[in-house]
This record gives structure tokens, C-alpha cells and sequence, in this order.
């Protein structure tokens, strides 16, 4: 094989099968919280899994990702702890109905599902100057929310519930796990099968909020610019019909 065709992707093109199977993904990920089953998730389907969220793309190929996988009890029974109190200070920020509706919601898969994993975001990893954060430098913590999303797509496929719980105090979160000042805890995720998939996102069924039409958040060429009232018909038919559950 020459250098050239060692270093380009063979056959690119993706099969009608290929194509529809990742929109498949896509419209139907979930976050899970409250159906989780006890079974493991056999290593070699880990090892899947995390290998996707190690490929997605990164600012300057920084890869500033770790994953801490929380299996122990007792690990975990400190993490829930740590909910409880966020999720009870949450509740008091929001007044009236909303907060009685927030308490009734069902939040976290902490204990139930049967691995946790922190995905961190080390932000010295290669040191001080990296190409591409120069000028914004979220931009690393921003790469391992791909990361995150590579890890929740790859569950999805391999039929398997996730849940990101975020109700939890950064400093508390950080303690428990040992992570060193530098290392930001930026999701932390509950995995395991599922008894089942909800067709829509929780908070909408639950009637928390409903998703937006994407035709208000299109614009052209500046914030809330004018719409493109072809491309507009275009994006209301394509989110009708993914509403519907039919693939693109
Ligand atoms: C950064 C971030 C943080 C959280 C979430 C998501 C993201 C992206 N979500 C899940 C969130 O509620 C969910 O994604 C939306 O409701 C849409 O539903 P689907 O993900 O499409 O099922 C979430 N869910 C939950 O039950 N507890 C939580 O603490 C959080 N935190």
C-alpha cells in the first residue's frame, strides 16, 4: 500500500443501512434515569464504548479526557449523598408549581444503574498553550462534552441507558473522587441496560418543557437575523416528521 492510500479512508462513502442506522441513534438517545437493570455491562461492551467517546474530536487533538469508572458502593452511596443535597437546595430555586413538579421528577440512576463514569477534562494536559485555545479557553472543557456525547451515542447503540446527573455540587463531586485542582468533573454518567427507552425526552412527557421549533432558532447571517423561508418549510417538515419517529 503506498503512504497516500495508507493515509486516506478507503471506502468512504456510508451505506443507505449506515446512514439511517446513525440518525436511528441519534433521534432515539435518551437520558435515562429511572429503568435501569442490575446486570453488568460485560467489559468488551465498555471497552466499545469508551474507544468512541476517545475518538471525538478535541482542540488541538488535546484529548483532555479521563474516564473514572465508579463501580463501589460505597463510592456511589457518597455520591448520592451528594445529590440528595443539590437536588434539595434545586428544588427550593424554583417557587410555586414548578417546584412541586421538579420534586416529583426523577433525576439520577446513581445506585440502580450498575457502573457510574466521571468523564474529566484535564486542563493542563500539554501545558499552557494549546493550539486552537488560545483565545477561548473553554474550548477544552468543550471538547469533552464531545467526548461525552461520542460515549451516549455508542451506549445508545449498543442498547444501553444513560443518565448525566449534574445535580451535584463541583467541590463535593470533586473530593469524593480525588480529582487534583487542575481536573475539572465534567459529567457524571449512570450506564447500564435498560428495561426500556421513552420516545421522547422525560422532561417532556413529564410536562416540564417541550422541545423547541427549530425554525425559531435558524437564522441568517447575525443573531435572531432574517429566516430563509425555503430552507424554514424544509426544517419544520424534517422536525415533524422526527417527532413522528420516522428516520430521515
Ligand atoms: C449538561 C447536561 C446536564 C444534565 C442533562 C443533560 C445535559 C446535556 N440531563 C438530561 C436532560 O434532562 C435531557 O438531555 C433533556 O431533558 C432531553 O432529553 P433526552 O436527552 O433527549 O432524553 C440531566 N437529566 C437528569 O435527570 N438530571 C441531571 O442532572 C441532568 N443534567
Amino acid at each position: 500500500m503506498t503512504d497516500r492510500a495508507a493515509a486516506i479512508q478507503g471506502d468512504d462513502t456510508l451505506s443507505e443501512a449506515d446512514r439511517l442506522g446513525l440518525y436511528r441513534v441519534l433521534l432515539s438517545r435518551r437520558d435515562v434515569r429511572g429503568q435501569f437493570l442490575p446486570d453488568p455491562v460485560p467489559d468488551e461492551v465498555l471497552a466499545r464504548i469508551l474507544v468512541a467517546a476517545h475518538h471525538a474530536p478535541s482542540v488541538g487533538f488535546m484529548q483532555p479526557w479521563s474516564f473514572i469508572l465508579v463501580r463501589s458502593p460505597e463510592v456511589r452511596g457518597r455520591i448520592r449523598q451528594a445529590f440528595a443535597k443539590a437536588n434539595d437546595e434545586a428544588a427550593e430555586m424554583f417557587e410555586g408549581e414548578a417546584r412541586d413538579t421538579y420534586r416529583s421528577l426523577k433525576l439520577e440512576g446513581i445506585l440502580e444503574s450498575p457502573v457510574n463514569i466521571c468523564v474529566t477534562c484535564d486542563r493542563d494536559r500539554v501545558g499552557p498553550v494549546v493550539l486552537g485555545r488560545t483565545h477561548i479557553p473553554t474550548m477544552d472543557l468543550y471538547s469533552t462534552v464531545c467526548a461525552v456525547e461520542n460515549l451516549w451515542l455508542a451506549a445508545r447503540a449498543e442498547g444501553l441507558g444513560l443518565g448525566w446527573v449534574s445535580i451535584i455540587s463541583e467541590p463535593a463531586l470533586k473530593d469524593i473522587l480525588g480529582l487534583p485542582e487542575r481536573v475539572v468533573p465534567v459529567a457524571y454518567l449512570c450506564l447500564g441496560r435498560v428495561s426500556h427507552f421513552f420516545a421522547q425526552p422525560e422532561l417532556q412527557t413529564r410536562g416540564w418543557r417541550k422541545r423547541l421549533p427549530l425554525t425559531d432558532l435558524v437564522s441568517l447571517d447575525r443573531w435572531e437575523g432574517p429566516r430563509d423561508e425555503t430552507l424554514g418549510a424544509e426544517l419544520a417538515k424534517a422536525q415533524e416528521k422526527a417527532e413522528r419517529g420516522d428516520l430521515p
